[in-house]
Order: structure tokens, then C-alpha cells, then sequence
């Protein structure tokens, strides 16, 4: 299923845009090609023109001259209801209208294109699965009845409603909490896994860029492509002072926004128990692996408290002892995730997979020890090349 990109490729040939009544041009002469089936991010700094370029690909600003082509087709052949199957758009704060429940924000582009009502339900249920919202408990509520993170949600299920090959996204995780904007963050990144979109990602921050991209466009004054290559060839080599300058201290550090938790041995030694284990099965299972802290796991195998041994001793079910799980990673999380979960948790970070399900733990020495070892290749490799 994700053998094939469902992307088209889009690309951007010497686009201008000169705003009426500027006397210099927004974006000036910018070629580029964004390969099919990829994320590029376009990061740079305010007002160099990122969105302006976005923009002109989904014809809501035209270029002043120059040409565009998605699929190789020039959008300027578009009509209204063809950009509107081939391109998605997703901007911040969700962009939601705020008189239509969450099916009807959803449903907007398929209205448009005349679907049934029945396929427009359909399709509304199944992208809202996707996304992680319970059809049955969100589709008839309005935006202002929902978190932030929520909304963003819905913004890309709405992006997402006529299946289009394309996929802008304007800062669309900019108004959130870290906390919501990393699980946001991994979400596409799961989607995108089976979807294989060509996503145009806009944004003001590098880490963000070095997380989901498969390459990174650092831009700087009207839209001038300063580097536009893969987030580790940037991270190692930034081409000027500019990108430099970007990517900023802690180069090494921050490649760990390039490692993913499945990447890692995540399976240590941490006994795990559902919670309907008998306190005293619990402390001999922990006597014998030589541990102190169990992690107790609900019916469906996730995760709920940290359990010491010393509150073993009192108790006569695990039902109300122990200290709950708040900041948990998922396998696409980033080992900085981790490292900032392992922080905030002041132990262990538990990792959990596709239903939520307990799958293992990090510790800090995986971290350190990765961290170690990309100095360790980042110090050959600079040495190599003397
Ligand atoms: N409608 C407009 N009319 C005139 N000038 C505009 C218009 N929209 C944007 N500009 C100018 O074009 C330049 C690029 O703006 P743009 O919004 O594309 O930048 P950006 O990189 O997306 O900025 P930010 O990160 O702050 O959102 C800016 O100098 C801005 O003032």
C-alpha cells in the first residue's frame, strides 16, 4: 500500500511575485522541484516570503511571472474545482468555520465537488478516524467546543477530504502547546506513512523542519534559496552563514530530532504487569529481575501507573497505587521526545504503539549512548573529509 506515492510532483520555474504598489518583488525568481510523495518544509525567517510561495501553488496568490506545474501540468490550466481535487490546505489555527459543526468543515470540499450526501458522510467518519477523533463524540460539535489540538485535527482531515495528491500546510501546528504540537507532529508523520502525499509544510521552526522533512528549503529574502537539501546534509553541512545561523547551537543534539524512537532499542528489562495482578506476584516477579518499579497496564495492555515496590507491601490489589504515566512516545517519536519525556517523567519514558499499547521503554543511557555515538560518526566523517 505505500510502495507508491499517491504525490504528484510539483514544481516551481523562475516564480516572481511583485505585490502592486511594491517596489520589490515578494518572491523573486525561485525554481525548485518537490518531489513526489515527500515533505519539504520552507522555513526562513518572517516575512521572506514562505507563504507567498505556498500560495502561488494553489493559485490563491498568482504569480506575477513564471510558471508552476503539479504532475506536470501547469496549475494555471486548473479550474476552481480541479485545484481543489489536486491540492489540500491546511493553515493555522485550523482556519475552521466556525458555524459548521466538525462533519460540516470536513465535508466542504467534497460539497463543492458535488459528492452524495452519503459518500460525503462516509468519507467525513473515515478521515475523522484517521485523525484520531471519535466520529461518534465529535462530528456534530462545533470548533469552539474543541481544543486546539483537536481543531488542527480537523483542519487536516478537512485538507484531506478529497484525497488530493497535494497537501499545503501553512504553519499548521503553530498555535499549540509543545506537548499537543509533538503528538500533532507524529501524527502526520503516521499518516503520511500510508499516504505518501507531496506535502509543502510552512514554518518558523527548524526543529519542526528537521523532524518531518525529507528535505528542508532554508529561505531567505524574497524566497532566495539559501540550501535545500535532506535535514541531516543541513544539520552537518549548513551551506552559508545564513543557514548556519538557522540551525543554530546544539547541531549534535539536535540530530536527535532526526532518530526515532523505533529505531533504538526500546525493550529493556521494565516489568510490566496489567493491574489486575496480585501484589505479591508483582513484588516476586520485581525481586527477581532485580527491579524497583513496575509499570501497570490497563485491559488493553496500556499504560497507566508507576508502581514502587515499597507501596506493594500494604496493599491487597495495584488498583490505586502508584504515580500515573503522563507523557508517553510513541514509536514515531523523535529521541528528543524521548529525552523530553524521560526529563518531565523523571524516569523512564514508556513507549507505545498504533492502539496505545505498551510496547517498552527508553532510558536516558539509550539517549546519552545515541547522542555518543552521532558525535563519535560526526567526528569521522569531519576527519574523513580533512
Ligand atoms: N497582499 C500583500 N500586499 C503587499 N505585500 C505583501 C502582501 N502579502 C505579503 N506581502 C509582503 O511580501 C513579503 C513576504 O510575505 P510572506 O507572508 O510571504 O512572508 P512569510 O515568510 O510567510 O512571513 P511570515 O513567516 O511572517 O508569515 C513581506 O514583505 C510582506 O510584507
Amino acid at each position: 500500500m505505500a510502495d507508491k506515492p499517491s504525490g504528484a510532483e510539483i514544481q516551481l520555474e523562475h516564480v516572481t511575485k511583485r505585490y502592486p504598489g511594491s517596489s520589490e518583488p515578494a518572491v523573486a525568481d525561485v525554481t525548485m522541484t518537490i518531489p513526489a510523495g515527500k515533505i519539504v518544509i520552507l522555513v526562513g525567517p518572517s516575512g521572506c516570503g514562505k507563504t507567498t510561495t505556498m500560495r502561488m501553488i494553489n493559485r490563491l496568490i498568482e504569480p506575477t511571472s513564471g510558471r508552476i506545474t503539479i504532475g506536470g501540468e501547469d496549475v494555471l490550466a486548473f479550474n476552481g474545482d480541479a485545484l481543489r481535487r489536486k491540492i489540500g490546505y491546511a493553515i493555522q489555527q485550523a482556519g475552521l468555520f466556525p458555524h459548521f459543526t466538525v462533519a460540516q468543515n470536513i465535508g466542504v470540499v467534497p460539497g463543492l465537488l458535488k459528492w452524495s450526501r452519503k459518500r460525503i458522510n462516509e468519507r467525513v467518519d473515515e478521515l475523522m478516524d484517521l485523525v484520531g477523533l471519535d466520529p461518534a463524540e465529535f462530528r456534530d460539535r462545533y470548533p469552539r467546543q474543541l481544543s486546539g489540538g483537536q481543531q488542527q485535527r480537523v483542519g487536516v482531515a478537512r485538507a484531506l477530504a478529497a484525497d488530493p495528491p497535494v497537501l499545503l500546510m501553512d504553519e499548521p501546528f503553530g498555535a499549540v502547546d509543545p506537548i499537543t504540537r509533538g503528538n500533532l507532529q507524529d501524527e502526520l508523520l503516521r499518516l503520511q506513512e500510508n499516504l505518501r502525499k507531496t506535502i509543502v509544510f510552512v514554518t518558523h521552526d527548524f526543529d519542526e523542519a528537521v523532524k518531518l522533512g525529507d528535505k528542508i528549503a532554508v529561505l531567505g529574502e524574497k524566497s532566495s534559496i539559501q540550501q535545500y537539501d535532506t535535514p541531516e546534509a543541513i544539520l552537518a553541512n549548513p551551506a552559508n552563514d545564513m543557514v548556519a545561523g538557522f540551525v543554530g547551537a546544539g547541531a549534535s543534539l539536535k540530530q536527535l530530532t532526526l532518530l526515532r524512537v523505533r529505531d533504538v532499542d526500546y525493550s529493556d528489562g521494565t516489568v510490566a504487569v496489567p493491574v489486575d495482578t496480585p501484589p505479591d506476584e508483582l513484588r516476586k516477579k520485581l525481586a527477581e529481575k532485580g527491579e524497583t518499579y513496575a509499570l501497570l497496564l490497563d485491559s488493553r495492555r496500556r499504560p497507566l501507573r508507576w508502581v514502587h515496590v515499597r507501596e506493594l507491601s500494604s496493599v491487597t490489589s495495584l488498583a490505586t497505587v502508584g504515580r500515573p504515566v503522563d507523557d508517553l512516545v510513541s514509536l514515531q517519536s523523535t529521541l528528543q521526545d524521548a529525552l523530553e519525556a524521560i526529563l518531565a517523567e523523571g524516569g523512564n519514558a514508556v513507549v507505545t504503539g498504533s492502539r496505545g499499547e505498551y510496547v517498552g521503554t527508553i532510558d536516558i543511557t539509550t539517549v546519552t549512548d545515541t547522542i555518543q555515538q552521532l558525535r563519535n560518526e560526526h567526528t569521522d566523517k569531519g576527519s574523513g573529509e580533512s
